[in-house]
C-alpha cells in the first residue's frame, strides 16, 4: 500500500487540516500518517484558539514516521511560525522527500490567521524550493508574490513568480474568483486549466486541505501531476455536492471511502 504523510494542523471540527487530509488519504486508497504542528480549536463557525507547537516535537514526529514507515509523498498545511516551516524542510531535505505538496494555508474561510506574518518569507525561500506542487489560493498566491491578481493576465504573472521561486508545478486555484471555478497550472513552460462546475453552497471548509491531499495521494500512487490534479478536482467537486450539512457556519465536506477503486 502507498504511504501518503500530512504535516499539518489539527481542526477540532474535523472539517479541514490533520482531519481532512486523513479522509481523504484514506479515500485515495493510501496509508496516511500524521505531523501535527499546530492545535486549533475551530468549527464551521471560525477559530477561537490556536496553539503552536515546538519545531522539535514537529521534527520528532517527521524522523518517527520516516524512520519506520517512510512516504511515497507528502503534504504541507497549516505551518504556523517560521520556525515549524524551517524544521519541516530541513527534514524534508534530510529524508530526501521528492514528492512535496505544499499548500501554503494562510487564513481559514471565517478570516482567522493560521500563519504567522514573519513566517511568510520563510515560506517563499525555504519551503517553495522544495516543493514538487505549490497549491496556493488567489489570496495565497498574491501575499506570497506581491502581485496583486484582478486578471487572468495577473494570476499567470503570480504563477511564473511562483515556479521562479523554485516549485515545479504551480496550481493557483480559481475557488475565490467568481463564476465556474478555473485552477491554473503551470509547469515551467506551458499553462492548463482545470475547469469545474460551481457549486454554490456554504459547504466549503476544507476545500484546499482536501484538493492537496488528494493531489499528495495520486502521487503517491504513480499518477503525473496532471492526472492527480484532475482526479483531485473531481473529488472536491464531489465532496462539496454532497457534503453533510453539518454546523452552522461553512460546514464541512463528505469524503468517501473507496473513491479510489472507483475510479479503476
Ligand atoms: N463552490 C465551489 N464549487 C466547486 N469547486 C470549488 C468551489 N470552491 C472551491 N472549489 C474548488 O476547490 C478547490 C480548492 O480551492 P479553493 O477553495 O480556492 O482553496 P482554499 O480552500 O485553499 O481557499 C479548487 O479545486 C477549487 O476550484
Ligand atoms: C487546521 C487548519 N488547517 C487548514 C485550514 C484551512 O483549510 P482550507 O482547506 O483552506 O479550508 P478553509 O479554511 O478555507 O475552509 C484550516 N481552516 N484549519
Amino acid at each position: 500500500m502507498k504511504r501518503t504523510m500530512t504535516i499539518a494542523g489539527s481542526d477540532s471540527g474535523g472539517g479541514a487540516g490533520i482531519q481532512a487530509d486523513l479522509k481523504t488519504f484514506s479515500a485515495m486508497g493510501t496509508f496516511g500518517t500524521s505531523v501535527i504542528t499546530a492545535i486549533t480549536a475551530q468549527n464551521t463557525l471560525g477559530v477561537t484558539d490556536v496553539y503552536g507547537l515546538p519545531a522539535k516535537i514537529v521534527e520528532s514526529q517527521i524522523d518517527a514516521v520516516m524512520s519506520d514507515i517512510g512516504t511515497d509523498a507528502a503534504k504541507t498545511g497549516m505551518l504556523f511560525s517560521a520556525e515549524i516551516i524551517e524544521a519541516v524542510a530541513n527534514k524534508v531535505k534530510k529524508w530526501e522527500i521528492e514528492n512535496l505538496v505544499v499548500d501554503p494555508v494562510m487564513v481559514a474561510k471565517s478570516g482567522d490567521r493560521l500563519l504567522k506574518e514573519d513566517a511568510i518569507e520563510a515560506m517563499r525561500r525555504k519551503l517553495i524550493p522544495l516543493a514538487l506542487v505549490i497549491t496556493p489560493n488567489i489570496p495565497e498566491a498574491e501575499v506570497l508574490t506581491d502581485v496583486s491578481i484582478k486578471s487572468e493576465e495577473d494570476r499567470r504573472i503570480a504563477a511564473r513568480v511562483l515556479h521562479s521561486m523554485g516549485a515545479r508545478y504551480v496550481i493557483v486555484k480559481g475557488g475565490h474568483l467568481e463564476g465556474d471555478p478555473v485552477d491554473l497550472l503551470f509547469d515551467g513552460q506551458r499553462f492548463h486549466e482545470f475547469r469545474g462546475e460551481r457549486i454554490h453552497t456554504n459547504n466549503t471548509h476544507g476545500t484546499g486541505c482536501t484538493f492537496s491531499s488528494a493531489i499528495a495521494a495520486q502521487i503517491a500512487r504513480g499518477r503525473s501531476v496532471y492526472e492527480a490534479i484532475s482526479i483531485a478536482k473531481r473529488y472536491v467537486s464531489e465532496a462539496i455536492r454532497q457534503a453533510p450539512h453539518i454546523g452552522a457556519g461553512h460546514g464541512p465536506l463528505q469524503h468517501f471511502p473507496k473513491w479510489e477503486a472507483d475510479l479503476d
